[in-house]
């Protein structure tokens, strides 16, 4: 092995700085360049590695948590490829310090020695020319081969590093594999370059995949065959068709194709997805894998084609749901967690301060008033909340209860004249249940309010204004009795700036809580009401076509029915409880064991009592017992 002193190392780097050229990769030059004037580093001092105290260590660990916890997978991996061969693995943050570590204890202290430990600091300023230092400063993969090190004490090691982007582009960590003792030439460090390099790729791809979940993620292979299996790159794309984020390859690729420089990731992140390909959102659906690898391809700005891989969002994207805080107390007490009542509320708060008129759609008694009624109580206006039944009022009576009339207007009308509820609600908010009930012919009329903000009463000659909000309500589609010509369309414009649509109770994933705040509103003051394990399961298989007001009513008078305060499968109604819907539910494998049971429980395993409770015989009860080989241990 040539040797090569101390001496001739600090000539060399002495030389390089007044100019002179070296054989040295140019990343290497330009380290020492910035060791001499920028950090006013002395390569005649050697010094040892530093390690940081354990206190200021932890602290960089909890920053790079996230990051760590992902790369760990990745550095073991990659620990495992070059196992046997001595190599250490380092993870340093964006500071240069090491904040995971993997190499063979039987080295610790010569390792811990060379700075090649947990805490040791490698950025350039502090420990000279060195891979992780320079990979930090240049952002990107290289490898610092012996003498290519500034500082004397760290020449006998070979290290190779790459830079680990975030999802926004800015650096955030490196990864280096390092040597103690290597081969002289600094090409048997090329295959540790390569094998780094893929690792880094993979990490940050694990990384936007985590961070990734209701939007699109794009990746990119050059060839098709590995697309699927190991792509190069990828990207990430909100709903509107904006890149939100991207791994470094992803970021490179976004560069080019528009002629810009990488290390701006400013010009990359927010950008329309059609700057950088010759595509829209609209296109990615096309680009998963339902269609063959091979006819997924995608042509850059600057020319290049690529195979792609659409990912679509884990979720549908929803309406984002507000903090706690930003809901109206009124509207908060509206569900237990269900996802789609979550996303209602919150776009009712928004909804709930403007005097915007809303459509709220859904089934009977899935509590379409009950949620006018808080949108009212969430707009905190002086006026009164009037609820009217279109459907419930005679035709002929609608015009003079909703416009009001003048004394003795028409036969039969009171002598002192009537206001009209569109009047009451003046300042307020107008709530009309069932508006697809109301005739054609008063629907020109109620245009008119909505229109010139002015109701005329029956008889009177001068209309007078009137300032109100209009939540309306159907449980039958409005839309489609405009296109049947039953519904005017013009109207339903007027009604219809934003609709809500409340899910039927079976759809609702918090039927507990549902059912708890029904059961308080029945539990008589002072005194207990509560639900029997085996009621409850009844109550939970039903499937609630009356939706919450049937749920209302069940409790209702299963509360008046029970004893002792508890409700018992007998207090309730046939239909949920009959041998017929049992039976039924007893034979669905899924449900069926655990409701058993749970009633088994309930009666102390008494199989007479058992079957009396869910309206079975003896026998039903028998053979379900030995058909899920149930047993009061199990
Ligand atoms: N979120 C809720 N929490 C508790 N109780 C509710 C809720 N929503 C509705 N209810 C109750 O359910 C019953 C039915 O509600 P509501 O009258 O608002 O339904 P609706 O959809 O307007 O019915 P319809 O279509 O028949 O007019 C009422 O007793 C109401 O108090």
């Amino acid at each position: 092995m040539p040797m090569f002193s101390h001496s001739d190392h600090i000539r060399e780097i002495e030389s390089v700085s007044l100019g002179a050229s070296t054989g040295r990769d140019e990343q290497v030059v330009k380290s020492w360049l910035r060791c001499i004037e920028q950090h006013r580093l002395d390569p005649t001092q050697a010094c040892e590695a530093y390690i940081l105290p354990d206190g200021e260590l932890r602290a960089h660990r909890q920053q790079s948590e996230e990051l760590i916890a992902i790369a760990r997978s990745g550095l073991e991996n990659l620990f495992r490829q070059v196992a046997g061969q001595n190599y250490v693995l380092l993870l340093s943050d964006r500071k240069g310090v090491t904040v995971e570590f993997l190499g063979d204890p039987l080295f610790d202290n010569n390792l811990r020695k060379a700075g090649l430990y947990l805490g040791s600091e490698w950025s350039e300023a502090r420990a000279g020319t060195c891979a992780v230092g320079a990979c930090l400063e240049a952002g990107e993969a290289l490898t610092i081969h012996q003498t290519d090190h500034f500082d004397n004490t760290h020449t006998p090691l070979s290290c190779t590093a790459a830079p680990v982007y975030d999802t926004s582009g800015d650096l955030a960590a490196v990864l280096d594999i390092s040597l103690l003792s290597s081969p002289i030439r600094k090409t048997s460090q090329n295959l540790a370059l390569h094998l780094v390099a893929a690792t880094v790729r993979r990490i940050e791809l694990a990384n936007l995949m985590a961070q990734t979940r209701d939007e699109w993620v794009l990746r990119f292979a050059r060839s098709p065959e590995f697309l699927d299996v190991d792509p190069e790159a990828a990207i990430s794309i909100d709903g509107s068709g904006r890149i939100i984020g991207m791994t470094h390859g992803g970021a490179k690729i976004l560069a080019r194709s528009v002629g810009l420089d990488w290390r701006q990731p400013d010009g990359l992140i927010g950008q329309p997805i059609a700057r950088f390909f010759d595509m829209e959102i609209d296109d990615l659906p096309d680009l998963t894998r339902r269609r063959p690898t091979q006819d997924r391809l995608v042509f850059a700005r600057d020319g290049n084609a690529l195979f792609a891989h659409a990912i679509e969002p884990h979720h549908k994207v929803q309406a984002p749901v507000l903090a706690r805080e930003q809901i109206p107390v009124s509207l908060r007490g509206l569900s237990g967690g269900d996802p789609q009542m979550a996303a209602l509320q919150a776009k009712a708060a928004k909804l709930a301060g403007k005097p915007l008129p809303i459509l709220l759609q859904g089934e009977t008694g899935t509590g379409k008033e009950y949620l006018a009624k808080a949108i009212h109580d969430g707009a905190a206006v002086k006026g009164k909340f009037v609820a009217i039944n279109c459907a419930a009022i005679p035709e002929q009576l609608i015009e003079s209860e909703l416009f009001g009339h003048l004394p003795g207007a028409f036969t039969g009308a009171s002598a002192k004249g009537r206001k009209g509820l569109i009047e009451e609600a003046d300042g307020g908010t107008l709530f009309l249940d069932e508006i697809g009930d109301m005739p054609l012919s008063l629907q020109s009329r109620f245009l008119r309010v909505l229109a010139e903000r002015e109701v005329l009463p029956v008889g009177a000659a001068r209309p007078k204004p009137v300032n109100l909000r209009v939540i309306s309500a159907s449980h039958r589609d409005l839309g489609l009795l405009v296109r049947e010509g039953r519904f005017r369309e013009d109207l339903y414009y007027r009604l219809n700036a934003a609709t809500l649509s409340i899910p039927p109770l079976r759809e609702r994933r918090d039927f507990d809580w549902l059912l708890e705040t029904v059961v308080a509103r029945h539990r008589p003051v002072g005194e207990g009401l509560a639900v029997s394990p085996a009621a409850l399961l009844a109550l939970r298989a039903h499937g609630w076509p009356g939706n919450i007001r049937e749920l209302d009513n069940v409790i209702a008078v299963a509360a008046a029915l029970c004893q002792d305060g508890v409700i018992e499968p007998g207090d309730l109604p046939e239909t949920l409880t009959s041998a017929a819907a049992v039976a039924v539910r007893l034979d669905d494998a899924s449900a069926g064991p655990a409701a058993l049971k749970a009633m088994l429980g309930a009666c102390g395993w008494n199989i007479s009592e058992t079957a009396r409770r869910m309206g079975v015989d003896r026998s039903t009860i028998h053979r379900q017992i030995k058909r899920y080989g149930l047993t009061a241990l199990n």
